[in-house]
């Protein structure tokens, strides 16, 4: 059994069918591409995935310590604690908090501070707060952030935004990690760096990644499979080579017969 196991997984707006049909195994441990024609309902693929729409029919399941689990109708933050994590494509950060707040807050819904401990204050509450700031600083380093703590997220340049977005997800300790757009509104050089970033992330966290972009050469550099969305159904998959020969994909980007 796959880590993730979608089968036949739809969702219809009215009489839109956003996804049709989609089957997509994840394993432990990859990193896995999205990609699709402006519409072709790859972020709707992400929203059920992750709680944010109930599918119309088809099923998610997840393997995890306690057995076979099934994601449909389970709320965002149950999907999360589950160890499914993602970004937005327009980001979603706490503008005014700062960036190490904004971490903060991330793993606290991980460890789940003890309530009576942060109202009253209490030694372990002290302790808890220095450990998790240690953390939150440890993977705001390992994405350059770690001298901006201080900063108010709204203040960050595009790019840095788009990595503090990352490293809150990271933050929640996800064994499935959705990256949905990571490189949108960044230079070439940003988007040789999280190119970079993402490898390694994946390698040193153990998780699987999958990735939605447009940014053609970033998905056939980093990702060992790809699937393809075109109309809501998936129309490829397979190697970056393989997709980049498939004449289904080639008529889905450049139009035409
Ligand atoms: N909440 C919604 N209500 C109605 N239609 C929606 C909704 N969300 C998405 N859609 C429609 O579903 C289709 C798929 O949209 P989706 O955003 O998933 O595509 P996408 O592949 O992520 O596109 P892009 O690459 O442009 O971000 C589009 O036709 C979109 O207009």
């Amino acid at each position: 059994m796959s880590l993730l196991s979608i089968q036949d997984l739809s969702k219809n707006f009215g009489g839109l069918a956003a996804v049709s049909n989609v089957n997509i195994e994840l394993e432990n441990n990859e990193l896995v591409g999205l990609i699709g024609p402006n519409g072709a309902g790859k972020t709707t693929l992400f929203n059920l995935l992750t709680g944010v729409y109930v599918p119309s029919s088809g099923e998610v399941k997840m393997t995890t310590e306690k057995g076979e689990v099934l994601l449909n109708g389970k709320e965002p933050s149950v999907i999360n604690e589950l160890g499914l994590a993602r970004t937005f494509q327009n980001i979603r950060l706490f503008g005014n908090l700062t960036v190490l707040d904004n971490v903060l807050v991330a793993l606290h819904t991980k460890h789940g501070a003890n309530f009576w401990a942060s109202v009253l204050r209490t030694p372990s509450f002290y302790r808890n707060r220095q450990e998790l700031e240690e953390r939150a600083i440890e993977l705001l380093r390992i994405f350059n952030l770690q001298d901006l703590v201080k900063e108010k997220a709204k203040n960050l340049p595009y790019g840095q935004q788009r990595r503090l977005e990352i490293v809150r997800a990271l933050a929640t300790e996800p064994k499935i990690l959705f990256l949905d757009e990571p490189a949108a509104g960044m230079n070439p050089n940003e988007t040789a760096e999280l190119t970079e970033l993402i490898r390694q992330i994946q390698k040193d966290f153990d998780i699987t990644v999958v990735l939605i972009e447009h940014d053609m050469s970033l998905v056939m550099n980093v990702c060992e499979r790809i699937y393809v969305l075109e109309y809501g159904k998936l129309i490829a998959h397979g190697t970056p080579s393989e997709i980049q020969q498939n004449p289904a994909v080639i008529k889905a980007y450049l139009g035409g017969e």
